[in-house]
């Protein structure tokens, strides 16, 4: 079964259009993870993301259709971190949640093939259900990884209109009458166009950020086959009415992300005396459970 047909059966089964983003930062680790790491050395933190993303895992199994592990902090581990980054992914899928694997990648053409046997092959050592990739090098850059999409059922969401203030800067360019976003929505839907599933969505997802409802509703209609991956809710300030127009009639076609607020609920005030750090996942399921009520009174599923 196809990416974009078991998201649309996750979607329906939990009734939640919430991504939790796996995204752990030293930093911010609730303190019974913390203190397991006494000589603050890569295998130690390693240890400490895996059972912290674990944890969370547990915590939102069965209330959210997918989780999201951002590469990047597993990344600065070195090897210990991707070793950890493998076992958050195989431990989510086993838990039935579907895995957005946030790497960003790409390259030239023979490159994204790697990238995308990598990431999402039949050998794949991640064996992630999706996976960001960026769109700036082309089409020939993102044919392998629909090819490898359609092997393995797998899928892709591109980066169309990122939540960062920055992006506009090249994305908002326009060129012949058209803005480069706009021009990468053309490609994604020209792309999924012959490679529909039974509710009419292509394994090209797409990438649009929370802080920026106008253009998320002028992609909502520009990608009518895609999935839009929504990032930038809750710490990058977009909230529930500002992705109101990422969701299709019916409330599918868009899940939205949300990483600080809540796998570090147990630092916000309004959860920080109920739970504290002693009840850090309570204060993620707490946190979950409140962003999939205010989703779902704006139209998500
Ligand atoms: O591809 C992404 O997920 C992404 C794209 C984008 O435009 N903006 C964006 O914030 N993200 C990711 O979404 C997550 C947002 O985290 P929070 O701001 O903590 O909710 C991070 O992992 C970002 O890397």
């Amino acid at each position: 079964m196809s990416f974009a047909t078991r998201l649309v059966q996750a979607v329906q089964k939990t009734k939640s259009v919430t991504c939790v983003g796996l995204d752990p930062r030293k930093a911010s680790l609730p303190a019974p993870i913390r203190e397991a790491v006494v000589n603050d050395r890569p295998d130690e933190w390693a240890a400490a993301y895996t059972q912290f993303c674990m944890e969370i895992i547990d915590a939102v199994a069965g209330i959210v259709p997918c989780v999201k592990p951002q590469a990047a902090f597993f990344e600065q581990l070195g090897p210990a971190g991707m070793i950890s980054l493998g076992q958050v992914v195989a431990y989510a899928r086993e838990k039935d949640l579907l895995v957005i694997l946030d790497g960003k990648r790409n390259d030239i053409g023979s490159t994204a093939t790697a990238y995308a046997d990598a990431y999402l092959g039949a050998d794949s050592p991640w064996q992630s259900d999706s996976l960001t990739v960026s769109p700036y090098l082309g089409r020939d850059s993102i044919e392998p990884f629909v090819e490898v999409c359609e092997k393995r059922a797998a899928g892709i969401f591109v980066l169309v209109k990122t939540s960062n203030p920055g992006g506009g800067l090249l994305q908002n360019r326009e060129t012949d009458g058209q803005t480069v976003y706009a021009r990468v929505a053309e490609l994604v839907t020209e792309i999924n166009a012959d490679r529909l599933d039974s509710h009419g969505f292509g394994p090209i997802g797409a990438v649009v950020g929370a802080t920026y409802p106008e253009e998320l509703a002028e992609l909502r209609q520009a990608m009518p086959h895609s999935w839009i991956l929504i990032p930038g809710f809750g710490a990058q300030g977009g909230a529930a009415d500002d992705v109101k127009a990422g969701f299709l009639d019916g409330g599918l076609g868009a899940v939205v992300n949300s990483s600080r607020h809540l796998i570090f609920a147990h630092k916000r005030p309004e959860f920080a005396d109920k739970f504290g750090d002693a009840k850090w996942q309570d204060a993620v399921r707490a946190a979950t459970e409140e962003m999939n009520s205010a989703l779902n009174v704006v139209g998500g599923k």
